[in-house]
């Protein structure tokens, strides 16, 4: 049986700022781990927010996309202005449990009459999570997870039960013999952090790890004076991250959810469409038989209607609108506009008679049945990208519930001692900088389609950085670390990777700027395989990495056949300094109409640390390196990798 993972969360602003020590948080972990509440379940987080509905509600999400099984929230629950916690959670919940709810509240009224009145605490489930708040004092939360924690385990099993889903699906595949492609692969392992921390029946817990790390940082004389990678091209690169990317298994989702993801199932029409033989126009539905002239109107086919009554006669015509069914009898329709009125009723309601003034053709103006779309045709074969017409096909044949590729689960971790989180007016420590590189990095995700949880800082010192890419090997496929993977005495993540994860690494030095140091490894985490990528921390080398190694690795992994970004011709518009080593330009593309390729011009000065360079660009040219200090003249024609629409 695999085990439940759980996460807490504790919601107080006194604890957030350090004026308290979170007890209750603790207190929870302590309750689940020994294990008498909830067999065979470990808590994989506990995090402390305060009480803003933002916060609250990030922490949720971001637990269920990683597949936590129960998220547990403390405090924040009672009726004091800033208590918000049941609102966060309502904005995220997908449906509400109101028997977990009131099993609490039931338990609270026995115990601590009247106060527990006025607890709002309430739960839910968001995907496959199980989210329920507690209140704040260690205390009442304690009774509370004691009174519904026998329904857990349960709740849990339900929750992860694959197989009604498939029964469902099942349901919705709509030809009578549905071909999955060889693409398809409906048993591959789901990586959830819940589905991996069995193998750990050891370990309570994955973020307090034992394992200890062996790099030693105190011998810094002893330390390599130059880098043992080897120099590698960055098409090299490329395809050896592109090797080790792979599909991650399918899932079902509603197809509303299906932007981006791609097909795993074919998808078929089970009605034809139009499902009648429709109008194209607003005119009459005649017999083209009888040529033009006066034809007696018997009454409407408007669309949304059925025609019902006689066939059509000789000399009888039906008003018709566009997408109307063609009524029976009828053969031809004839637009209004080439049609007169010859007789009205006498309160101008009803055509008694028309004209009709050209000769109509058979077929004419009319789609047959099946001709957009016909009945067992394959619509979208697996291997589709989702895109918004695919998604309007689905509606189309009515599929609401498809297979497609699981995403890859991404963690971000910075590394740095230097490195502080950005709040309002809070002044930087000596010596410290804003770490930017995480929120460039989880909008530069998010702006392709992918989401990612936000793994902190960790501090360049070798146990604490273990531990916290332990943490996110634990809960994701893709762990992306920004810093220390140069040649300082605090860049510890490739010896990390190495000597304590016995992770492969497939390369530690790439001959590109910026992004030389940038490293690649792929590990075994509890039997599943996990790609790491260490970015250097300069905020424009860990963004031009992540265009050129990340993003195509992960669309590769969702099932993407072309994952590498387009690379087109652009003319320069000024003269460019070139580097020894090739250089990935940041520049703004754009086409002026008659030009017969784009041009691009610079974003200025393009040192690494310099972030500025990447604003409002859209492209990297790629430019040659040189041994001289030459330089690329103006109008000269350029490889250009686009990554944003121009
Ligand atoms: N002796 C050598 N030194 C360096 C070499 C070299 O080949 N030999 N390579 C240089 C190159 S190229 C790069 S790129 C950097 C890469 O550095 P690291 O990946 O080791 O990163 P750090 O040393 O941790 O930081 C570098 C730089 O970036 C800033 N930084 C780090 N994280 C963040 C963040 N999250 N947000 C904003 N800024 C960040 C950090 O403060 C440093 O300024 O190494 C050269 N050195
Ligand atoms: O390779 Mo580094 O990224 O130039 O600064
Ligand atoms: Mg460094």
């Amino acid at each position: 049986m695999s085990s439940i993972s759980i996460a807490i969360l504790t919601v107080s602003d006194t604890c957030a700022n350090g004026k308290a020590v979170d007890k209750s948080g603790p207190n929870l972990e302590r309750l689940v781990e020994n294990g008498s509440l909830i067999p065979n379940a470990k808590v994989i987080d506990l995090v402390c927010v305060p009480d803003e509905v933002k916060d609250i509600r990030a922490k949720l999400i971001a637990w269920s996309e990683i597949g936590i099984n129960v998220v547990l929230t403390t405090g924040g629950t009672g009726f004091s202005p800033r208590d918000v916690t049941p609102e966060a959670t309502r904005e995220v919940l997908h449906k509400e449990t109101p028997g977990i709810t009131m099993a609490m509240m039931k338990y609270s009224l026995e115990v601590a009459f009247p106060h527990a009145m006025l607890s709002r605490a309430i739960s839910g489930i968001r995907d496959r999570t199980l989210i329920i708040n507690l209140p704040g004092s260690l205390k009442a939360a304690a009774e509370c997870l004691s009174a519904v924690s026998p329904c857990i385990p349960h709740a849990v099993a339900l929750l992860g039960d694959k197989s009604a889903d498939v029964a469902a699906a099942h349901k919705l595949i709509q030809a009578p013999e549905p071909q999955m492609k060889s693409v398809i692969t409906p048993h591959q392992k789901h990586s959830h952090c819940h589905d991996h921390s069995h193998h750990h029946h050891h370990h309570r817990n994955h973020s307090h790890h034992h394992l200890e790390s062996k790099v030693d940082v105190h011998k810094v004389a002893g330390r390599s004076r130059h880098s043992p990678y080897p120099m590698m091209e960055v098409p090299i690169a490329q395809s050896k991250v592109l090797a080790a990317a792979g599909i991650l298994g399918t899932e079902y989702v509603y197809y509303r959810d299906a932007l981006g993801k791609v097909l795993a199932q074919d998808v078929f029409a089970k009605d034809p469409l139009p499902p009648f033989p429709a109008s194209i126009k607003d005119g009459y539905a005649v017999i083209a038989a009888d040529g033009s002239g006066k034809r007696a109107v018997l009454g409407s086919s408007a669309a949304g209607q059925v025609p019902g009554g006689e066939p059509l006669q000789r000399g009888q015509c039906v008003r018709i609108t566009t997408g109307a069914a063609v009524p029976a009898g009828a053969d031809s329709v004839v637009q209004v506009e080439d049609t007169h009125l010859v007789h009205a009723s006498a309160d101008k309601t009803e055509e008694l008679e028309i004209n009709i003034m050209k000769i109509p053709q058979v077929g004419e103006d009319i789609r047959p049945l099946g001709s957009d779309i016909q009945a067992g045709q394959l619509v979208l074969a697996a291997g589709s990208i989702l895109g918004a017409a695919e998604l309007g096909l689905l509606a189309t044949v009515g599929v609401t519930s498809v297979s497609v590729f699981r995403p890859p689960k991404v963690a971000l971790l910075s590394t740095g001692n230097e490195l502080q989180d950005p709040k309002e007016g809070e002044p930087l420590k000596a010596g410290h900088i804003r770490d930017s590189n995480k929120t460039t990095l989880l909008a530069l995700l998010q702006e392709h389609g992918f989401t990612a949880v936000d793994m902190g800082i960790a501090p360049d010192e070798p146990q604490a950085l273990l531990d916290a890419l332990q943490k996110s090997l634990s809960c994701a496929d893709v762990v992306v670390t920004t810093g220390g993977v140069s040649m300082g005495e605090k860049d510890l993540l490739k010896s990390i990777l190495t000597t304590d994860l016995n992770a492969t690494l497939h390369f530690g030095r790439i001959n590109m700027k910026p992004g030389k140091p940038t490293t690649f490894a792929t590990c075994d985490f509890n039997d599943e395989k996990r790609l790491v990528f260490g970015l250097p921390g300069n905020p424009v080398s860990a963004t031009v990495t992540s265009h050129l190694f990340v993003l195509p690795a992960l669309r590769k992994m969702l099932g993407y056949s072309n994952p590498l970004p387009p690379v087109i011709k652009a003319t320069t518009l000024e003269d460019l300094h070139l580097d020894p080593r090739p250089e990935y330009h940041r520049a703004v593309l754009s086409w002026t109409s008659g030009e017969s390729t784009p041009t691009v011009k610079s974003t200025g000065n393009q040192i690494s640390s310099r972030l500025l360079s990447c604003s409002s660009s859209n492209c990297l040219l790629i430019l040659p390196s040189t041994q001289e200090c030459s330089k690329l003249p103006s109008g000269s024609v350029v490889d250009a990798i686009l990554f944003k629409m121009p």
